[in-house]
């Protein structure tokens, strides 16, 4: 084109600066607008998944209307900011398309009168503007990848946002890690004597990521000595849970060590260190499977007798016996067709067919009646006499009743261990403990 007429190149290219400068002022506004749209998609999609979890409890409350008009706000924002993108993106290409026809119209002027000056042949100026249309007609597919471009990187911005997050703490261990002594629970053979783990939390203190101005716990030391049991007791909102976390390794602590066997948490095979943990924690979670794949869920290779024992324990061999098919009944989503008490003992027995060496039982016989909860106690403290030595026990617990079973008792305040001993030593004392006894007892006869 140049070639043709340098001048004729100087009159087209006129209108460039200005369409690209409005081109790349468009183009950023859609990256924003477009992560607009991606959060907003996002937020509607987590209503409907957080409503249709908890449909139960909107149908209860009656609150359809409620929700479903929260879910068409939410849908109505990710409407308006994907209209707001389309229209950048028609501005975008409207302003690039004018600017082609401009180009145009300016060669077409300029080169007219050039002809007319015999300044230049037709043939030059026919050649000429089709160079210009060819070269215009790509410029706007050019503009046409440039948009989609930015449109994908406004979008995956967020899952860039993601993969910065700060990983789950064992996410990156070597899969080589120190591992707990002896027993692989994978090669598990029921003649290898095995032995509880001896659990110690030293110096811990540790706020959540969430809310890290607010210690849960400070300075905290815990001893489960291998093979006892262990219980944990304190108001609501003290730490209990908090301790099995770290237990876990949910969590590493913010400064401190936890050690199991001697060996700190950290330089353990996360995989193989929770191969030896079992936990029922407070909302005994089951997946929309059979009663037998969830018992069997961390203990793929259990034998029937294994399974049945490991029910009976739990005092769930009988309700399991009564179900329609028996341990081949499906539960539903999260154990749906169970009571609250059925489901704690299938919790439990999944824990105990497990055979860990470490046992976290947090708040596991709240949701039971008071006759279930006293046949889970007393299967759970046979269950704990016959896997003495073979299984370190953490009993955490409201029901102070419970702990009646553990060989030491701790007592949490704010954080804080504020007194320890056997139940019989502390009930007759006159700390925290026996203030909750109190509690408790006249609570039950009011
Ligand atoms: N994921 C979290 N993010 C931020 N703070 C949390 C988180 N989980 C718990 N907390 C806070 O940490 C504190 C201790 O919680 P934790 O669950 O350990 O208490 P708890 O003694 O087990 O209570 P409860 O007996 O009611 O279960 C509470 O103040 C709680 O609000």
């Amino acid at each position: 084109m140049a070639y043709l007429s340098p001048k004729l190149v100087m009159f087209s290219m006129a209108v460039l600066p200005p369409v690209v400068g409005g081109a790349i002022w468009l183009n950023r506004r859609m990256k924003r607008q477009q992560r607009l749209v991606q959060d907003a998609l996002a937020e509607a999609t987590s209503q409907a998944a957080d409503t249709l979890g908890n449909i139960r409890l909107v149908r209860d409350f009656g609150q359809e209307h409620v929700e479903y008009d929260r879910y068409a706000r939410a849908i109505d924002v990710t409407y308006h900011t994907a209209l707001q993108v389309g229209r950048s993106n028609a501005l975008l290409e409207g302003t690039v398309f004018w600017g082609v026809n401009m180009s145009l119209v300016a060669v077409l002027a300029v080169g007219s009168t050039m002809i007319a000056s015999q300044e230049m042949t037709v043939g030059a100026l026919t050649s000429f503007l089709l160079y210009s249309l060819y070269f215009g007609i790509h410029t706007n597919g050019m503009s046409n990848v440039y948009a989609d471009l930015t449109r994908g990187l406004g979008a995956s911005q967020r899952l860039f946002d993601l993969i910065d997050l700060p990983s789950d703490p064992t996410s990156s261990m070597p899969h080589d890690g120190a591992r707990p002594r002896a027993v692989n629970i994978l090669a598990r053979d029921d003649e290898v004597d095995q032995q509880g783990i001896e659990a110690v939390l030293r110096h811990v203190t540790f706020a959540y990521p969430e809310r890290p101005d607010e210690i849960v716990l400070e300075d905290y030391s815990l001893e489960l000595p291998a093979g006892k049991s262990v219980g944990l007791c304190g108001s609501s909102g003290c730490g209990k849970s908090t301790v099995a976390r770290l237990l876990t390794r949910l969590y590493d602590p913010s400064s401190g060590q936890v050690f199991f066997d001697g060996v700190d948490l950290r330089t353990l095979d996360p995989v193989e260190m929770r191969h030896n943990i079992g936990i029922v924690a407070q909302d005994a979670l089951l997946f929309d499977r059979t009663v037998r794949e969830n018992l069997m869920y961390g203990r793929p290779d259990a034998t029937e007798a294994q399974l049945i024992e490991a029910a009976k324990q739990a005092n769930a061999y009988e309700f399991i016996c009564e179900l329609p098919e028996g341990f081949d009944t499906e539960v539903g989503e999260r154990g749906v067709t169970l009571s609250g008490g059925q489901r704690a003992r299938l919790a439990i027995a999944r824990a105990l067919l497990r055979q860990p060496r470490l046992l976290i039982l947090d708040e596991a016989s709240a949701a039971l009646d008071a006759v279930s909860e006293q046949q889970v106690h007393a299967a759970l403290k046979a269950a704990l006499t016959l896997n003495t030595g073979r299984m370190t026990t953490l009993l955490i617990a409201h029901r102070l009743a419970t702990l009646k079973t553990a060989d030491v008792i701790h007592v949490m305040d704010h954080g804080r261990i504020v007194e320890s001993g056997s139940f019989q030593e502390l009930e007759a004392g006159t700390g925290l403990f026996r203030q909750m006894l109190d509690a408790q007892s006249t609570a039950s006869t009011a």
